[in-house]
């Protein structure tokens, strides 16, 4: 996240750090999100087929050992069947990853709600991305969650032909675009947090993409995948698997 700030720690219970391991090390690559006690929220992109992961709940500082945190091993990973790796602006950028096992909730280990189907927010609603991302284009990843204010940008705002134009289709969901707050990589996968009329969080994105001039680049906003655009497809996935 550019321009965000330390999270209060555990403030965002269902974000989890999506992990792959190279030379014996794991690797933060994504974030992702916890949306019941097996099953995580994560974006396609992040998902390589070569690789081996570990999904890691109930963290904050990912260079220390934290109480409360745990790191569990996928039992399957499934995609959505029309996401092209070639093109993330062709969309579903969305994969749910089975756990191995179960999580025990508690306080740092929480589920995220899903919006109802279709819930399309308007221009300027107040989200927050959040996410161990790089801290600015090129710049490092964070090692506390970071978290930013992303106000949405609607569809008819986002698709604005000096904004991302026809590569943002309705079911994404655009936040920021101010050049001055953003998410960036490493943040993919993870959730755009959004408080409804309830005054309940919500995961309404899960980060896809950023403009390939920059994470901060003015009236390029960062691109979500809109989570209520896809609610039959997650309840199909947990239900069959
Ligand atoms: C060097 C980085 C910043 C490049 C940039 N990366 C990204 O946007 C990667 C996802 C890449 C998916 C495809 N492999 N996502 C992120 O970094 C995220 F914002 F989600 F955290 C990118 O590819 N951006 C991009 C790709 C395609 C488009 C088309 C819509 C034209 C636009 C931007």
């Amino acid at each position: 996240v550019v321009n965000g700030v330390d999270a209060k720690p555990h403030s965002w219970p269902w974000q989890i750090s999506l992990q792959y391991e190279r030379d014996g090390e794991w690797r933060h690559t994504c974030g992702g999100s916890l949306i019941a006690a097996n099953w995580v929220m994560t974006a396609a992109h992040c998902i390589n087929t070569q690789l081996s992961y570990r999904v890691f709940v109930g963290k904050h500082n990912l260079v220390e050992e934290e109480a409360g945190s745990k790191a569990i091993l996928p039992e399957k990973i499934i995609v959505h069947e029309k996401w092209n790796p070639i093109f993330v602006a062709f969309g579903n950028d969305i994969a749910l990853i089975k756990l191995s096992e179960p999580v025990t909730l508690s306080d740092q280990v929480q589920l995220g709600c899903l919006p109802a189907s279709g819930t399309v927010l308007s221009n300027l609603y107040p989200c927050y991305i959040t996410g161990w991302g790089r801290l600015y284009t090129g710049g490092p990843i964070a090692d506390k969650l970071q978290q930013a204010l992303m106000p949405v940008a609607d569809h008819a705002t986002c698709s604005q032909s000096d904004w991302w134009g026809i590569a943002v289709r309705t079911s994404m969901v655009c936040a920021g675009g101010d050049g001055i707050v953003a998410g960036c990589n490493g943040d993919s996968g993870g959730p755009l947090n959004c408080k409804n009329a309830e005054g309940v969080w919500e995961v309404h994105g899960i980060a896809s993409f950023v403009s390939g001039l920059g994470c901060n680049y003015k009236k390029k906003p960062t691109v979500f995948t809109r989570v209520s655009a896809f609610n039959s497809w997650i309840d199909q996935v947990m239900m069959n698997n």
